[in-house]
């Protein structure tokens, strides 16, 4: 009975250790998100100012988690001091990995209306050649994650995308008719026809709604997963740039709700004026009918509405080489906000300073 006890005893422990190293986990990824958030935030190359936050929340927060679970006393087993030391030590890891979660969670959303330009700042975004010739700038790289591409990779079958495939689930929401006629390049399977498919959501709200609730949750899981490789820069070869910004050209950010705003600190809007978008989408899509391109862009919040929101504006009623320079300007502006705070001393290099500091410190004087 004895055995028992003392074994329910351990399993309570460790329930209780794991649940708090978990906690430290999340609460880590919090602080980690708010304070990059904060310190990109400020004025850029506020280093001294980001120091000092990031100096304080890393103190506070060792401070905490060091003074709570299990502690030795005078007088305990080894076996019992260890286990204090190893928690604590578990606990600050954990958090510590946390921030770095949390700050690699900062990405830069670009969005707009559908054929106001998105696609194209992207690209320009991305061409190191449109750089301007400035020290940071081009040592910055910007990451594009395309969540158009990513809608259109999940639509097709499973045997091509595997997990990520809602192929199924679209074929029995809207029946075989959204097939099309020939089969798939690389596989014997027929493909979603996304023209088929686009006809019948952009023409009926309900249909709309129960192809986003099929789509969007995946969107938004390979787009998490995206961002979170990008910032963490687990995804290629180091390359010469010294600063990383993701951009995620998402159309629907603002249709998104609170979650993508709350995710999306800097938020770019590429506008431009209402006969322009329809007169561009027409030229692009020629095969559409003048009534199917004013259902595409009355399916989306009006374009001004979300100029209103925006923390950037490129307004693209111009040529090109307007649209051109003022991605540059955006350009200076983006690697700017992120020097500041990646040229900060970072968040989890402090924790893991001050909690060695802190354990040693308990080590020598118990
Ligand atoms: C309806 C589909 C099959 C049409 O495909 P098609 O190749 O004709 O268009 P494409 O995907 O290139 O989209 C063009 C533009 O339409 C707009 N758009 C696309 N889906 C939607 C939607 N559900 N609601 C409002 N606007 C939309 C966006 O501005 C997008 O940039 C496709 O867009 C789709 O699967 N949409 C659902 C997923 C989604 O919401 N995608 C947008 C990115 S999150
Ligand atoms: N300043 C410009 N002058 C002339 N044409 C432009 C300009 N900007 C974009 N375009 C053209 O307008 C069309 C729509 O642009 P783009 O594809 O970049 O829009 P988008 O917002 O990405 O569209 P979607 O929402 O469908 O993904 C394209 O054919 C593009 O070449």
């Amino acid at each position: 009975m004895a055995g028992s006890g003392s074994t329910r005893g351990l399993y309570w422990l460790l329930t209780m250790e794991l649940v708090l190293v978990l906690s430290c986990l999340i609460v880590g990824v919090i602080v980690g998100a708010v304070i990059e958030r904060l310190c990109r935030q400020m004025h850029p190359y506020a280093r001294v100012r980001n120091i000092i936050v990031k100096l304080a929340v890393a103190y506070a927060s060792v401070t905490f988690i060091i003074g709570t679970g299990p502690s030795s006393h005078e007088g305990e087993t080894d076996e019992v001091e260890i286990w204090a030391i190893l928690s604590k030590v578990m606990r600050v890891l954990t958090f510590a990995a946390g921030t770095i979660v949390g700050a690699a969670l900062q990405p830069v959303g670009l969005t707009g209306g559908i054929a106001t330009g998105k696609s194209t700042v992207s690209k320009l975004l991305q061409d190191p050649h449109s750089n301007a010739a400035d020290d940071i700038q081009t040592k910055t790289e910007f990451i594009i994650i395309d969540l158009d591409k990513i809608a259109h990779d999940i639509l097709l079958p499973k045997e091509l995308v595997q997990n990520d495939s809602v192929y199924d689930r679209l074929v029995a929401e809207f029946g075989d008719d959204i097939l099309s006629k020939n089969e798939g390049e690389n596989c014997s399977i027929p493909t979603i026809d996304r023209r088929k498919l686009g006809d019948l959501v952009f023409a009926d709200r309900q249909k709309r709604r129960r192809l986003n609730s099929i789509t969007h949750p995946k969107i938004i899981s390979i787009m998490l997963k995206r961002i979170l490789i990008e910032g963490l820069r687990l995804s290629r070869p180091k390359s010469d740039a010294k600063l990383r910004v993701v951009c995620v050209d998402i159309p629907l950010l603002y249709e998104g709700g609170l979650k993508m705003r709350l995710l999306f600190g800097n938020v770019i809007v590429v506008a431009c004026n209402p006969k322009l978008q329809l007169e561009r989408l027409r030229l692009r899509n020629p095969d559409l009918t003048l009534e199917q391109c004013q259902q595409r862009i009355a399916s989306q919040i009006p374009i001004e509405d979300k100029v209103r929101k925006a923390h950037v504006i490129l307004r693209n009623d111009g040529s090109l080489k307007s649209l051109h320079h003022q991605v540059r300007q955006v350009k200076i502006q983006l690697s700017d906000i992120v020097a500041g705070s990646q040229r900060g001393v970072e968040l989890y290099w402090l924790i893991f300073g001050f909690a060695g500091l802190r354990i040693m410190h308990s080590i020598t004087t118990s």
